[in-house]
This record gives C-alpha cells, sequence and structure tokens, in this order.
C-alpha cells in the first residue's frame, strides 16, 4: 500500500473515531436534556428525535470538494435515487471523471431512521415543492420531492418491490428492445445485497453480492401479526413478490441494513466518494440547461447555478446523463431545446431536436381517499415517555418500533375481477396505512414530533397500478424556467372507477369476516361519504363508486414515463436525435410499473452505467 494511501486511510480513521466521540457526546446531552424535560406524564419529543439521531453510527465522512471544474468527461445530473447509482458506476473506470451535480444538499442522518420518514417533509431546504393542476377527482395535493443527494430514496416507504415479470412484455412492445425480463433480472441481482437467509436462498431470484442492502424490517408489531392474520383468513398467500410469485401478501423487503434506511446515497456515494478521486460530487448545483450543438446535435456542456446564483458551464467531454427524475429531466430537456416544438417555440427556446413525446404522458398509479379503517384496541400499546426512551436503546440494537414503519410493511397484490383476463399483472395492490385517531406520543406542549412507528389506527388503502388515464406535464411557455405545468388523471377512466369499488367491497368484507379482527377488539369501519351517497345500497359496488366519485382520489408517488424508451429514448436510453446525451431515471420508463418504482428505477440506474460504458469502449 503507497504511502499515500496509508495516510488517507489513517487520516479517516481519526476522524471517524472523532465523530463518534462527538456523537457519544451529543447522545448522553440529548437523552439527558429529554429526561430533564419529561415528567412522569409526558416527554419533550423534540429532544427525543435529537437523541435518537444522536444515536446513530457515524459514517464515513463524504469528500466534499466545493471546487468548480471545468470539463469531465461525463457529467450526471440529478443525485437522486439512479442519479446515485449512474454516477457510482461510472467512476469504477478510473481513467474517467466524473462530475455529479446535485441541487440539493447532503443527505441529513436523520434520513436513516425508518419511523422519521417524513422528518424533512415541507421543508424547503431539502424539498422541491411542486405545484399541481387542478383536475377532476384530483386531491393528490402538490407535490414534495426530496431535493438532495440520494433524491427520493431518501424519505420514501423504503420499500423494494420490481413489479410484475409481466411488465417487460409491455417494454418490448414499447420498442425497449433488450429489456427483457432476463436481463432487467440480471439488474436486480447485480443491485442487490438481500440480507434476510430465507429469500436470498432463492439465488436465480436474489443476488447478495451488491451494493444495495435489502430486508424485511427487523421489528414486526402486533398490528402486522394481526393484518398478516387476517389475510392468511381470507385465503391470501404469503409469498416472495420479488420471487417467482405475482399475487400474494408480503412483509415487504427494504433498502435497509438492520435497523437504518440505505438510500442510494449512502449504498452507492458515501464509501466511494471517499475513495475515489476521479467521482466528484457538488451540491447546491442546479443545472440550468444542457449545451446542445445546433449543427451537430451533440450535448457539450452542462449550464449550473450554485447557492449563491452564479452561473457555470462544464463541458462535457463524452456525455450527459440527465436523472433529475420524472418531473424534472424532461423540463431539462425542454429548456435545452428537445421536445415539442409548438411548446419550445411558443417559449422562445430554439428548437434542436423536436421530441412531442417529451412530457406527453405522466403515468402513475392511482388510488382513492376511500379507506376500510381498522380501529386497533387490544394490539396496540401507546407509548411512554420512558418506552420511548427505551425504543432509543432498542434502536441501536438495530430493532423496536424504531426500525420500523409498522404495518404499512404488509403489502398485497391482487388481479381484479374486471380487468383483462390476458393481462397477467394484478391490477391492485393493497397498502395498510397507519393513521392515529387521537394523540400518539406524549409530547410535552411546546415540543413536536412524529415517528410512523406509534398509531392506534390503520387505513387500508387501494392503489390501482394500471390506471387506464395518464396525465401530462407541459413547459410553462410564459416562464419556461419555471416548474412545467403538471396535470394528473385521476378517476377519469369509468374503468378504473368499476375496478376500484369492487376492490373495496371485497376488502370490507374480508375484514368484516375476519375473526382475528374481532377476536382482537379491532373495529372495522367501511367507508361512508356522508349523505351523499344515501341513495345506493349501502356495501354495494354502486356505492363504494359513489363514495369514491364523492371523495375523490389521488396519484400515488410514482410519477414516471415523462421520457420514454420509444418515442424520446432509443434502447439504450440515447435521446433521439442527440445521441450522447441520456435520460436514466423514473421518466425513462415506456410502461407503468407494476408495483412502487424505486426498485426499477435502480436497476435502470445500473443498466444506464452498463451501456455507457460498453458504448464508450469498456468491458461490461
Ligand atoms: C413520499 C414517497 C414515498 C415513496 N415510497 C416508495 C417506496 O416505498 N418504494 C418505492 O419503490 N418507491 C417509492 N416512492 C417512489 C420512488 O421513491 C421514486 O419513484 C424514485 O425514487 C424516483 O427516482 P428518480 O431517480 O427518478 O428521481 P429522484 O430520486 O427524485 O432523483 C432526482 C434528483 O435530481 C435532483 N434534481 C432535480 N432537478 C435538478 C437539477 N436541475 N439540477 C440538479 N439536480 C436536480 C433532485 O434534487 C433529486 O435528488 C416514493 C416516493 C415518494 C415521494
Amino acid at each position: 500500500m503507497g504511502r499515500h494511501r496509508k495516510v488517507k486511510i489513517f487520516a479517516r480513521y481519526m476522524s471517524i473515531m472523532f465523530e463518534t466521540c462527538a456523537a457519544m457526546l451529543g447522545v448522553v446531552m440529548a437523552m439527558t436534556l429529554a429526561y430533564a424535560a419529561s415528567d412522569q406524564d409526558c416527554i419533550n419529543a423534540t429532544a427525543w428525535s435529537e437523541s435518537v439521531i444522536a444515536s446513530l453510527p457515524v459514517d464515513p465522512a463524504p469528500k466534499v470538494d466545493k471546487s468548480i471544474i471545468s470539463e469531465a468527461d461525463f457529467i450526471v445530473v440529478g443525485g437522486g435515487t439512479a442519479g446515485a447509482v449512474v454516477a457510482s458506476r461510472l467512476s469504477e473506470v478510473s481513467k474517467w471523471q466524473i462530475l455529479l451535480l446535485e441541487a440539493g444538499p447532503e443527505e441529513p442522518r436523520g434520513t436513516m431512521v425508518p419511523a422519521f420518514g417524513s422528518i424533512y417533509k415541507d421543508n424547503p431546504n431539502y424539498e422541491w415543492a411542486i405545484t399541481v393542476q387542478d383536475t377532476p377527482n384530483e386531491k393528490s395535493g402538490d407535490l414534495n420531492r426530496a431535493k438532495m443527494l440520494g433524491g427520493q430514496s431518501v424519505n420514501n416507504g423504503m420499500v423494494y418491490i420490481r413489479g410484475s415479470k409481466a411488465d417487460w412484455k409491455c417494454w418490448e412492445e414499447a420498442g425497449a428492445t433488450g429489456w427483457t425480463a432476463e436481463e432487467a433480472l440480471r439488474y436486480y441481482k447485480k443491485s442487490e445485497n438481500n440480507l434476510n437467509p430465507d429469500i436470498a436462498k432463492d439465488a436465480r431470484n436474489h443476488g447478495t453480492g451488491g451494493l444495495l442492502p435489502v430486508q424485511r424490517m427487523p421489528y414486526l408489531d402486533n398490528t402486522s401479526k394481526l393484518i398478516r392474520a387476517a389475510f392468511k383468513e381470507a385465503g391470501m398467500k404469503e409469498v416472495d413478490l420479488n420471487g417467482d410469485a405475482s399475487e400474494g401478501f408480503m412483509f415487504a423487503q427494504n433498502v435497509m441494513k438492520g435497523s437504518k434506511r440505505f438510500s442510494t446515497n449512502r449504498a452507492y456515494l458515501s464509501q466511494q466518494r471517499a475513495l475515489r478521486s476521479n467521482l466528484k460530487v457538488l451540491t447546491g448545483a442546479t443545472a440550468r440547461r444542457v449545451v446542445i450543438d445546433q449543427r451537430s446535435k451533440r450535448a457539450t456542456a452542462v449550464e449550473f447555478t450554485d447557492t449563491d446564483g452564479k452561473t457555470h458551464v462544464v463541458k462535457a467531454k463524452k456525455e450527459v446523463v440527465l436523472s433529475a427524475g420524472a418531473i424534472f429531466s424532461p423540463h431539462l430537456l425542454m429548456l435545452s431545446g428537445v421536445g415539442p416544438a409548438d411548446q419550445l417555440k411558443a417559449a422562445g427556446i430554439p428548437v434542436i431536436v423536436d421530441l412531442p413525446g417529451v412530457g406527453e404522458k405522466l403515468m402513475n398509479h392511482i388510488g382513492g381517499m376511500v379507506h376500510p379503517t381498522i380501529n386497533l384496541t387490544k394490539t396496540v400499546s401507546l407509548p411512554t415517555p420512558a418506552s420511548m426512551m427505551n425504543d432509543i436503546k432498542l434502536f441501536s440494537e438495530d430493532s423496536g418500533p424504531l426500525s420500523t414503519q409498522g404495518p404499512s410493511k404488509v403489502r398485497t397484490f391482487e388481479r381484479s375481477p374486471y380487468q383483462p383476463a390476458n393481462d397477467k399483472r394484478p391490477y391492485l395492490q393493497w397498502e395498510v396505512t397507519r393513521s392515529s385517531n387521537g394523540r400518539t406520543i406524549p409530547a410535552c406542549s411546546g415540543t413536536s414530533a412524529s415517528a410512523s412507528c406509534y398509531y392506534n389506527q390503520v387505513k387500508m388503502t387501494l392503489v390501482l397500478l394500471q390506471p387506464h388515464k395518464y396525465g401530462s406535464l407541459k413547459l410553462n411557455t410564459t416562464h419556461p424556467t419555471e416548474q412545467p405545468v403538471i396535470a394528473q388523471a385521476v378517476f377519469t377512466d369509468k374503468r378504473d372507477v368499476k375496478i376500484h369499488a369492487r376492490g373495496v367491497k371485497d376488502m370490507v368484507e374480508r375484514l368484516q369476516g375476519s375473526a382475528a379482527l374481532s377476536d382482537s377488539g379491532a373495529a372495522v369501519v367501511p367507508p361512508s361519504a356522508g349523505s351523499a351517497c344515501s341513495k345506493e345500497k349501502a356495501g354495494s359496488e354502486e356505492y363504494y363508486q359513489c363514495v369514491l366519485l364523492a371523495t375523490g382520489g389521488r396519484t400515488w408517488s410514482h410519477q414516471s414515463g415523462t421520457c420514454p424508451i420509444g418515442t424520446v429514448l432509443d434502447p439504450r436510453l440515447r435521446v433521439k436525435g442527440v445521441p450522447n446525451l441520456r435520460v436514466a431515471d423514473a421518466a425513462s420508463f415506456p410502461c407503468l410499473s407494476n408495483g412502487n418504482t424505486m426498485a426499477p428505477v435502480i436497476m435502470i440506474g445500473e443498466k444506464a452505467a452498463d451501456l455507457v460504458k460498453a458504448d464508450n469502449g469498456e468491458n461490461v
């Protein structure tokens, strides 16, 4: 080992030791504060949350170098779920200089606590606030999307679900040659380090050598066990939905290790940044456009602004990869002159390539605000100040409520009797959402905290995985640099209303007939819309259709398909007409994944890196 490397490792060791001591001191001080402010009845919840965060292990500190370089071989725009993977994998080629531009800041440590999923919600330092147009039945509200290294993998539900193997038939039909089920599986396995031996033993479907730790949550609370019993009673099978089964229920696999979340930033970037001098990560760097030469149609540079608003231009010697997500990748393409010519012209942007498919469809899963609710009595006991302090200790031992998001990990996938018989993808996913009926944390007044592991009610939420209508994303032609105009489609097709209503009816009947639920004192409350649907027979399909339309619906957080393979990208993710510009993220999907979108996005990041390497003369 060279002297320089030895010195580097020693310096890192010392810095970790120092930070560990500081963190331990922080825990003691925060716990003292939380205790000091707590009496028998209540706790200083803010100090308590701080002591949870202070108890987290110290990662190797990322190498933060804010200097701006004038050129790089590859520029990756967006250090989110996919971008972290792409940049990390490209930097394996040591002769290449990789620049990753991320608009947001470094990932804060609190994101590692599974029970604090929404800790940075509504914080403008860490989130984009995106306005959505009013359309019929739309109750999604505006979109809050993570703006930091790791992107949405930092604050999402952590669930790792690959979708249906039958998804790939749709990809192939859309022109995504080479994106077969087997090829996707190859990259799922490449990324995965499955930590549950009973799952990992299925080596045909699971990987154990990848950078992304995947496991079930280590702690199963009583309500999760109760829901499992109710589903089994209803004849549903417990399966591995990332294995060969496409229907049934499972305790979800998650991107985590022990009790801590592992975003793609932690899994793919933090170690690599520390050790690879050819990987440069700039945070607070917001790309404004890709500079594309009008004659050669090649991407030559990226223009971005720093946190002081100063503009910089970095030359791209080989390629640019956009991984800014389903909203901002198409926006950046349009600002760079690639997109529907009519919109670009109206905004005064010179047209480099007329691609009407950019933003033409905005795909997403949809669901109703119609929730069968289960009020819990015996399976939950609300925390006390003492038990919350003990939960910190359990968390540091990789267990306890803070390492979970409660029963939301029980996921079911099933077919609707109203879906086409020849479509192998199950159209229905039920999520079990935690909620609270009154205060669930014994917080003293003036302090606040929320932890998704403390709840006393669950709501069953039905997600339609293959809705019949999609939304769209267009340039704001009056103020093109402002966020694009987003219209989502929510229950605007009667078939979706019918499928949803029937799904809800079936689930209510199952839950009401469940001995497991009634024996545990759980009360099932069917959804209603007050007097709005009194003309319909309560509990009928027509009744639930009426309740759905009266209460509206929403899209999930799975926006995708705004720069799809087929109309915008070729199968190697290259923008049609601009061969050294690619899009690799949720925007690239030609078909809506039949499940949550993070795992497919990570898979796309892995494959994208291999495509770039192969097209630039590297063996993969
Ligand atoms: C609340 C929530 C819960 C979810 N739960 C789950 C779940 O449990 N399981 C699951 O599978 N999926 C889940 N999803 C969906 C999933 O997380 C996303 O589909 C996926 O992470 C998207 O990845 P991406 O790489 O396309 O975009 P992102 O992860 O959003 O990455 C885009 C990155 O680009 C940056 N960026 C944008 N514009 C610019 C610019 N101009 N310059 C520089 N940087 C820029 C952004 O700041 C961001 O970091 C959830 C999503 C949300 C919002």
